[in-house]
C-alpha cells in the first residue's frame, strides 16, 4: 500500500515509510514500478508509461550507485548535484584526477581517480557498488590540438577503459559526444543525427571512436551505452576547460571586468550552443530514461545558435552600449568552421522528451548576467 503526502509533495512513501520515488511536473519518477501521473489521474492515480527507469542503477537492495569521472570540469559538478536530487546524495560518486575544493567533499562522496588507471576504476566499481558510469574525463578540442598525445591517451584509452569495465560489470555508461565529432564535409545547418563524420581534430576523432565503440559494445555485449552530441556549453559559475566554444563564456566575464573582449573567432563564426542548466537537466533526464524509449544510442541535442557578433550585440543591449568586441582569429577559427551552426535534435525530442528552456540569444544573455551579478553580490 502507498500513501501520498499531498499533491504538491515532492516524495512518495509506502505505508512502512519506504521511499518510492519523487514527483516532478506531476509525474512520479519511481525506483519501482508503476509510475503515476497526478495531473491526468482520476482515481486518484492513472497508470502511464514510466518516465524514468532506475532499475538498472538500483538493485533490489538499493545498492547500485553512479560514478562520474572527470567530475571537476565544466559539467561534472552540476550533473552530480542534479542527479543527487533524483537518486540520493550518496548514490552519486564524483571523481577526478584534480584535487577538489573542500566544498566538493562536503556536498557528497568524492574519490580521486585517474581514468588511465583501469585497475583503480574497477576497484571503485566493485567496492562502491557502482551500477553506472557517467564518463566526463576528457581533453577538449583546442587543448587537444595543442597536446594531441595527451588527448589521444585520455580521450581514446580512458574511454576504452570505461567501456571494458562496463562490459565486464554490465554497467550503464553515458559518454558525451560533441558537435566536434562532425567535420568540414558535414552539412553545417540542421545537421542530422546521421551525417558524414570526418572530423579534423584529435578530439573529434576520439568522439567518433567513443560513439562507434559504444554502439558496438551495446549491440555485441549488452552495455547500456548512451551518448549525447552536445553543442558548446555556456555556464556562469563553472569555467570551460580548453574548447573552441569557450569564447562564449569568456566574453561575459570580460564584459563585466573591462567592457571589452578580444575574440579568437571571426565575427561570423556561427556555432551551436546550450545553456548549462539545460545541459544538466536534459543529461540527467536522458541518463535516467527507460532504455525502451531509446531508439538510438547517440542523439544530437541543440538549443541556440549565434555568431560572436550576434552575441556581442546582445551583450551591448543588455549590459552596456560601451561594450566593445575586437577579432583576432587563431587556430580555433579553423576548428569552428568545421562544426555545425545548428543541429537537428528532433529524434531526442521524440524519443525521450528533450526540451531545453533557453533557446534564444536574448534569454541566454539575460540569464548569464543574472547569474554573474548574483555571484558578485555574494
Ligand atoms: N563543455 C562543453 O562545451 C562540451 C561540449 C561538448 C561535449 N562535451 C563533453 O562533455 C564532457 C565533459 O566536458 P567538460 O566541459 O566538463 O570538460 P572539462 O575539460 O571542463 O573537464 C574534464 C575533466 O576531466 C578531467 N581529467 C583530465 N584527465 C583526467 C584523467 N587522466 N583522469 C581523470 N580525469 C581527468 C579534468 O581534470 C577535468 O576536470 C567531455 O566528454 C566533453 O568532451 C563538453
Ligand atoms: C563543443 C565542445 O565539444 C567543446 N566545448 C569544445 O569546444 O571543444
Amino acid at each position: 500500500m502507498i500513501s501520498i503526502l499531498k499533491n504538491s509533495a515532492k516524495s512518495l512513501y509506502s505505508s512502512n515509510s519506504k521511499y518510492l520515488g519523487s514527483f516532478k511536473n506531476n509525474i512520479l519518477y519511481s525506483t519501482q514500478k508503476p509510475c503515476f501521473n497526478l495531473q491526468s489521474s482520476t482515481t486518484p492515480f492513472a497508470f502511464q508509461e514510466r518516465a524514468y527507469s532506475t532499475d538498472y542503477i538500483f538493485n533490489d537492495s538499493g545498492k547500485k550507485r553512479v560514478l562520474i569521472t572527470g567530475g571537476l570540469g565544466q559539467l561534472g559538478y552540476g550533473v552530480a548535484s542534479e542527479l543527487r536530487k533524483e537518486i540520493g546524495t550518496n548514490n552519486v560518486i564524483l571523481s577526478d584526477i584534480k584535487v577538489p575544493d573542500s566544498s566538493v567533499k562536503e556536498n557528497g562522496p568524492f574519490v580521486h581517480l585517474d581514468i588511465l588507471d583501469p585497475e583503480a576504476i574497477e576497484k571503485i566499481v566493485v567496492n562502491e557498488d557502482i551500477g553506472a558510469i557517467i564518463h566526463f574525463s576528457a581533453v577538449l578540442s583546442a587543448l587537444g590540438e595543442q597536446f594531441p598525445q595527451k588527448a589521444l591517451d585520455i580521450n581514446i584509452n580512458g574511454t576504452q577503459h570505461v567501456l571494458d569495465i562496463s562490459k565486464k560489470h554490465q554497467l550503464r555508461l553515458l559518454i558525451p559526444s560533441s558537435m566536434g565529432a562532425f567535420g568540414p564535409s558535414t552539412v553545417r545547418q540542421n545537421t542530422p543525427d546521421l551525417a558524414i563524420m570526418r572530423p579534423k581534430t584529435v578530439y573529434g576523432i576520439a568522439k567518433v571512436y567513443a560513439e562507434l565503440m559504444g554502439e558496438y559494445y551495446n549491440s555485441k555485449h549488452g552495455v547500456d551505452f548512451r551518448s549525447l552530441r552536445y553543442p558548446g556549453i555556456i555556464s556562469a559559475d563553472s569555467l570551460p576547460g580548453g574548447g573552441t566554444t569557450d569564447y562564449a563564456v569568456d566574453i561575459f566575464h570580460s564584459a563585466v571586468k573591462s567592457n571589452k573582449y578580444n575574440c579568437y573567432l571571426k565575427n561570423d563564426a556561427g556555432l551551436a550552443m546550450m545553456y548549462i542548466d539545460d545541459c544538466v537537466t536534459e543529461t540527467v533526464k536522458f541518463f535516467l530514461a527507460d532504455n525502451n524509449t531509446l531508439k538510438q544510442r547517440v542523439y544530437n541535442v541543440d538549443a541556440i545558435s549565434f555568431t560572436p557578433e550576434e552575441l556581442a550585440n546582445e551583450i551591448k543591449k543588455q549590459w552596456s552600449e560601451k561594450f566593445e568586441i575586437t577579432y583576432a582569429p587563431d587556430f580555433r577559427q579553423n576548428i569552428a568552421i568545421t562544426w555545425p551552426e545548428y543541429m537537428n535534435d528532433s529524434k531526442a525530442r521524440e524519443d525521450w522528451g528533450y526540451n531545453p528552456k533557453i533557446v534564444s540569444t536574448k534569454d541566454l544573455v539575460s540569464v548569464m548576467f543574472q547569474k554573474i551579478n548574483k555571484q558578485k553580490s555574494l
